[in-house]
């Protein structure tokens, strides 16, 4: 199949013919002055402030092209990008895209990936504006993505306080599950969770909608609940003490139940530990009504003798805490 002429390879393509058959899936609006095809794009900045960020997918990393589709890693890639904009509390506009490319790649993989990117951005009126193409071993997706803070103030890692309470968007540990059950080599056993893992959906709306309703402080999870909560009460100088996950996270734990039993892993370490889900997380002032669709997970201490970081119910969390791309 990879080798008739009516599915070429990358390495049967020229650079340019490669881009032509990019162009025309990406997703093009009025924000955008200059789109692909100069040297630089250029963009609009009503705020006089961008908000910029950038991610990196590697293969057998992040993903695997036995797993995933080409349509799959875009959408991922420009997810796990357009979070990180929303948990600023700002909306996303544009993103520029570097692909890494082997020449034994399909270059249909290659339109599925921008395709995938113009499914993922579209509907939130997000461009893509501009990339970089090169060949190299294996595929690496690098993005950066802007945003539009819309005249507020950021809201940053650092600006939780005791007392706050702790809120979650989106959901925690389906990922995780999708990742087990591929691992196994039993997508049959969750596809919805398989979905998820290869096409996520963070609740992008929730981020400028929580700076509204004037959380202290936000992050998406992308390495785990654990991990990234740490992250959040390090940066703040406090403690995130986490509810009981069997009740605060009930939802989450129902829905990864069934396929952690057939597989025989704990459903608590994939809501807790799991990353990829790309939900927020976010504090806000205690007489604060939360924005749907956050619930609360938690609540905000002062740090203690062990110092800031994340509780469970007041205790050391047991459970592998999430993703580090270098530590255990
Ligand atoms: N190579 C680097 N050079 C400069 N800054 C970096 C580099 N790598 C990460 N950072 C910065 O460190 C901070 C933490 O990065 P990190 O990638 O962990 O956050 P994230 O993108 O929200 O999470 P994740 O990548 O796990 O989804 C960010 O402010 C990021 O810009
Ligand atoms: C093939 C394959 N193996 C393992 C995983 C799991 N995984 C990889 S990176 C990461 C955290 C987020 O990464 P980053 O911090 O770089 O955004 C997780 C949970 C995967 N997705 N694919
Ligand atoms: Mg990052
Ligand atoms: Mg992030
Ligand atoms: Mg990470």
């Amino acid at each position: 199949m990879t080798d008739s002429p009516a599915a070429p390879l990358v390495a049967d393509l020229s650079e340019d013919g490669l881009l032509a058959r990019i162009f025309p899936h990406l997703p093009r609006g009025p924000r955008t002055l200059v789109g692909p095809g100069d040297d630089a794009a250029v963009v609009t900045a009503p705020d006089g402030r961008v908000v910029v960020t950038t991610d990196v997918l590697v293969e057998d990393r992040h993903f695997r092209r036995d797993w995933s589709t080409g349509d799959d890693v875009g959408h991922r890639a420009a997810v796990q990008n357009l979070a990180d904009v929303a948990a600023m509390g700002a909306v996303p506009t544009s993103l520029v895209v570097a692909l890494v490319v082997p020449g034994d790649l399909p270059a249909d993989w290659v339109e599925g990936l921008a395709r995938g990117f113009g499914a993922a951005c579209g509907p939130h009126g997000v461009d893509v504006v501009g990339g970089d193409l090169s060949g190299g071993p294996v595929v690496v997706v690098a993005v950066t993505a802007h945003g539009d803070l819309e005249g507020r103030p950021p809201v940053l890692r650092s600006g939780a306080r005791p007392g706050d309470v702790v809120a979650h968007a989106g959901v925690c540990g389906t990922s995780a599950a999708g990742y087990a059950a591929l691992a196994a080599g039993r997508p049959e056993v969750d596809p919805g969770a398989v979905g998820d893992f290869r096409r996520p959906t963070s609740p992008l709306a929730a981020g400028p909608d929580a700076a509204v309703a004037g959380a202290t402080a936000m992050l998406d999870v992308s390495d785990g609940l654990l991990r990234d909560a740490e992250r959040l009460g390090r940066a703040s100088g406090v403690v995130v003490d986490l509810d009981d996950p069997e009740v605060a996270l009930a939802a989450d734990l129902d829905r990864v139940r069934p396929t952690a039993a057939a597989l025989g892993a704990d459903p608590v370490a994939w809501v807790l530990g799991g990353g990829e889900d790309h939900g927020l997380l976010a504090t806000f002032p205690p007489d604060v009504a939360l924005p749907a669709p956050f619930r609360r997970v938690g609540v905000v201490r002062a740090p203690e003798a062990q110092g800031s970081g994340v509780l469970v119910q007041g205790s050391v969390p047991t459970v592998r805490p999430g993703w580090d791309h270098f530590a255990g």
